[in-house]
């Protein structure tokens, strides 16, 4: 079954339209990467399936089940966690209460032995307050929370931004350990490298339109990159 499927997705802010009939398949066990410049409307396109924020047109069904309408948290206790751009958590509380205010949401979280074996940089940090560790370090700790709650949608809006080079590896296998586990990843992401060499699927997304789509290797062949991005080849390292 398909974990997401939204179908002639619009989006409005007042009488702005900021999404113009988008179509998005995300498949359990795979990566689908949504690349677009800013403002393009890609953080709108993941509030808008977590029923976050914008009006909304058009149908979004999550893991067969009709989304559209459904407040945030039922749309989570589908299966779905979102991770959003701005990832704080609770500032004031310790990195494992933080984790474990995720994991009290759904029924049958992800021990937190098996998070610190892919995230082994966040065991020093247990017992310190979130809001003191680096945007990094947050950031980590944003993913052991969508880790904890074992989704099978998981959608991330940007989570290397503010990782070193290694860090932001590491995140690229996590991500397809989970994909390996059957879990459907959508994610927005600057670094285009890392969606090159993780994504399964790559939508680039202009004005609030899905533009073009295809894999990874078509987006290289087909020189989309510098159409749409304007960006060259060479310019997709991981680290850029
Ligand atoms: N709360 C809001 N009210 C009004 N307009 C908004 C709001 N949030 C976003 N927009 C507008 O919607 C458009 C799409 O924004 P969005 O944040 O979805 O783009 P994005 O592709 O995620 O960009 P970025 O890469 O900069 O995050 C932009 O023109 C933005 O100004």
């Amino acid at each position: 079954m398909e974990a997401l499927r939204a179908t002639n997705l619009k989006a409005y802010y007042g009488k702005a339209q900021v999404l113009h009939g988008i179509d998005l398949v995300a498949q359990p066990g795979t990566v689908t990467a949504i690349l677009g410049r800013n403002g393009a409307g890609k953080t709108t396109l993941l509030q808008s399936v977590m029923g976050l924020g914008p009006r909304i047109e058009g149908e979004v069904t999550i893991l067969g089940e009709p989304a559209r309408g459904l407040t945030t948290d039922a749309i989570a206790r589908l299966g779905v966690a979102y991770m959003p751009q701005d990832v704080r958590g609770f500032p004031k509380l310790s990195v494992r209460e933080n984790i474990q205010v995720a994991a009290s949401t759904v029924r049958s979280p992800r021990p937190l032995s098996e998070i610190l074996e892919v995230l082994p940089e966040i065991e020093p940090k247990l017992d310190s307050p979130a809001g003191t560790l680096s945007g990094g370090q947050q950031q980590l700790v944003g993913i052991a929370r969508s880790l904890s709650m074992r989704c099978q949608l998981l959608l991330m809006d940007e989570p290397t931004e503010g990782l070193m080079p290694r860090l932001v590896s590491q995140i690229g296998v996590v991500l397809r350990q989970l994909a390996s586990e059957g879990v459907a990843i959508v994610i927005v992401e600057q670094n285009i490298g890392l969606m090159l060499d993780i994504g399964d699927v790559v939508h680039i997304v202009e004005k609030g339109v899905i533009k073009w789509r295809g894999t990874p290797q078509d987006v290289v062949s087909a020189h989309v990159l510098d159409h749409y991005m304007g960006v060259s080849p060479a310019e997709t390292s991981q680290e850029a």
